[in-house]
């Protein structure tokens, strides 16, 4: 590998880690497995091995991975939470254990296994005998208040027996049972909610809920294994004695091993047991037990160099591939399907899984008709890792590549590096249903109500004169009553309440805009860091390729990128309509910073005319605080319609309650 090559490589591989970290942390819906994230960071870290130059002060491989999340007060840690290595070989597992023998200087080095509990990390303090309050990690030295969420856990003492210890921080692991996020998925299920994929991202998602109520509702758990600072003890033995006097529960099942012999005798254990733990494992965290050989050891810059996490395997089924189908994405980019035949994996019925590419396809010579082998390990889509050959009959038909777009016709575009064969068409109808779909989605303009099959619809229709209703996002603007009149069940209520949301839409921050705009390689973080940067859409576009890498976190595969939107004619010509249609490109006034709000904290329920989240940023631009639940720390209560149970509680304290215009009337 060239270092031009690797370069490229690093920055594709730390922009797309970057992107999932963002989606596991802060949205709690990844798209790819463990597996395949921890293959990507491993690949990334051998690519900065060879050439260090390449390791960005912000790269993933030097990081924790989680952000502060918008509508919590913010905790520092007193000490910093981090990240564990792992690794999927049991070889590995004994280099690891070589390498500890090594820094300590002996053979016998006494570890404790436990299992690693797949939930959310968390830091629970308590000062002389009461909690004091509760938190995530989140980038490992800040994490989220969600002291209000955890109370709502039955098994959390909110005052410890007073022969135990007082004043100390715990560490362990928020989750949820099995048994429970079953019950949880059939009510959303029967509810018209969208399920959540596994235990870990239910919790995650869970503890970043801003009302206690619902969150008591969740059957949440929680389990320690650590202590923030070692006050009087000496061990991870003696850490679980102390949590025992506690009364704080431990791990269920913990093994004691001194030889690489024996820890792999425990993880092995431990993977025929932990199926029958009430919640869900991925695997075993081994741990030296002695402090001093702890502190001797070391860490790294995001994680302890006397402890390592070893991941089981992600569950397997064996189905039949039925038909290989061809879905096209936002970008064009034709994803081959496979269709199974429904079979149970992990706890859930999968009757589609992901090929990724065709390339892969050949590579497994994956063919219709093929016994194959699926793997889902807590991702939403399960993928096919192999094909039984010994089982075929010679029925079996291959899957060549598409040549030409099987929904518009165009000849494809393969992209030699990425593997990815697109449908170049910009018009294809496939593509900009896609489009329009992430536009209107909740991370970029929130436009609510237009869901999928409504924008089948829209795009679907074809006026008197042969254009579509909608073939790009500047014609959601342009629509009215009559267009939309013309779709199949919708009525008037409905095409009322679209009509309103496409119309607030246009006051969303112009981040969201930039986003949804769906420029490849620019996520939400980035837009935010280019309206931050360059105040408006109208200076990004003007920017060169290296006033755009000025920009913090925009680096030059994203500014080329970026750069080469801007200057196609299609696009110049779309961000016209959409000015004229009445966006908003420029960050607003009222947003410029103020110290107006400064010794405020600010609690916001109710429907207003922005969402939360831009309201929340408002405030904080003018040095006010923004906190998830009333408390007597609660200055004033930002109530718009509709507001419930905060509204009586800030009654209830005395706190001072305005509208929107009243706040407006602040700034
Ligand atoms: N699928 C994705 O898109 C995606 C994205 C980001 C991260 N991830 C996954 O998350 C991992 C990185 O996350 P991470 O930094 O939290 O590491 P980690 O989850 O692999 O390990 C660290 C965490 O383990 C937890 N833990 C559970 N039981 C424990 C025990 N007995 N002792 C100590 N800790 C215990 C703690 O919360 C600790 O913070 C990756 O390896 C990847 O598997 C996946
Ligand atoms: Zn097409």
């Amino acid at each position: 590998m060239t270092h031009a090559e690797a370069a490229s490589r690093a920055a594709f591989l730390s922009s797309e880690l970057h992107r999932h970290n963002r989606l596991y942390y802060v949205e709690a819906r990844p798209e790819i497995s463990d597996q395949q994230f921890d293959l990507l960071l491993k690949e990334l870290q051998e690519i900065e091995a060879k050439f260090p130059d390449l390791q960005t002060p912000d790269s993933p491989t030097l990081r924790v991975g989680g952000a502060p999340l918008e509508g919590f007060t913010q905790i520092t840690h007193t000490v910093r939470m981090m990240s564990l290595d792992n690794t999927y070989s049991e070889e590995e597992l004994s280099a690891f254990f070589a390498r500890v023998q090594k820094g300590l200087g002996r053979e016998k080095v006494e570890c404790v296994i436990e299992p690693k509990v797949d939930g959310v990390a968390i830091t629970v303090r308590y000062e002389n005998g009461v909690l004091k309050y509760g938190a995530t990690r989140g980038d490992g030295q800040t994490g989220d208040d969600v002291t209000n969420n955890l109370k709502t856990i039955k098994r959390l003492p909110l005052r410890l027996p007073k022969d135990g210890p007082q004043t100390f921080e715990v560490r362990g692991e928020v989750f949820m049972s099995k048994a429970g996020f079953a019950k949880l998925n059939q009510e959303r299920e029967e509810a018209g909610e969208a399920t959540f994929a596994n235990p870990r991202n239910s919790t995650a998602g869970t503890l970043k809920l801003l009302d206690p109520k619902i969150v008591a509702k969740r059957p949440l758990d929680i389990v320690f294994y650590g202590l923030a600072e070692a006050s009087d003890v000496e061990s991870q033995n003696e850490v679980y004695a102390l949590l025992d006097a506690a009364g704080l529960r431990k791990a269920d099942l913990i093994w004691q091993a001194d030889s690489a012999e024996g820890l792999l005798q425990a993880i092995r254990e431990l993977d025929e047991k932990r199926k029958s733990l009430p919640y869900e494992t991925d695997g075993a965290v081994i741990k030296v037990n002695s402090f001093v050989d702890q502190r001797e050891l070391g860490v790294t810059s995001k994680a302890p160099r006397w402890a390592i996490a070893y991941k089981y395997q992600p569950e397997q089924a064996e189905t039949k591939l039925l038909a290989i189908d061809i879905q096209v994405g936002r970008t064009g980019a034709l994803t081959p399907v496979a269709r199974l035949v429904p079979v149970l994996v992990s706890g859930s019925t999968v009757s589609n899984a992901t090929l990724h590419n065709y390339e892969e396809i050949e590579r497994k010579d994956i063919r219709v008709g093929d016994t194959v082998i699926i793997e889902k390990a807590g991702e939403i889509i399960p993928a096919v890792v192999s094909v039984k050959k010994e089982l075929r009959s010679g029925d079996e038909s291959t899957v060549a590549a598409p040549t030409h777009c099987p929904v518009c016709g165009t000849a494809v575009h393969k992209d030699e590096e990425q593997v990815v064969i697109r449908c170049p068409n910009p018009h294809c109808p496939e593509v900009v249903k896609r489009r329009i779909e992430h536009f209107v989605s909740r991370g970029a303009m929130d436009i609510s109500g237009l869901g999928e099959a409504v924008i089948a619809q829209l795009v679907d229709f074809k006026k008197a004169d042969g254009s579509r209703l909608v073939a790009d996002v500047a014609d959601i603007y342009d629509m009215d009553e009559l267009s939309l009149a013309r779709l199949d069940r919708v009525g008037t209520k409905s095409i009322d309440n679209y009509l309103k949301a496409i119309s607030s839409s246009k006051q969303q921050d112009p981040w969201r805009l930039v986003f949804g705009l769906g420029i490849l390689h620019v996520g939400a973080g980035g837009a935010r860091k280019l309206i931050e940067h360059f105040g408006g859409i109208d200076a990004i576009a003007k920017a060169s390729v290296e006033e755009l890498m000025q920009c913090p976190d925009i680096g030059e595969i994203v500014a080329v990128s970026i750069h080469a939107w801007f200057r196609e004619a299609n696009n110049i010509t779309l961000l016209d309509r959409l000015r004229a249609g009445g966006l908003n490109f420029t960050q607003k006034a009222v947003e410029a910073a103020s110290d107006k709000l400064n010794g405020t904290t600010w609690v916001i329920t109710g429907t207003l005319s922005q969402d939360r989240e831009t309201i929340a940023d408002t405030i904080r631009a003018n040095g006010g605080k923004v906190s998830g639940s009333v408390s007597g720390k609660t200055t004033y209560l930002l109530a718009g319609e509709d507001a419930g149970s905060k509204l009586d509680k800030a009654t209830k304290l005395g706190v001072k309650i305005v509208n929107e215009a009243e706040f407006r009337a602040m700034l």
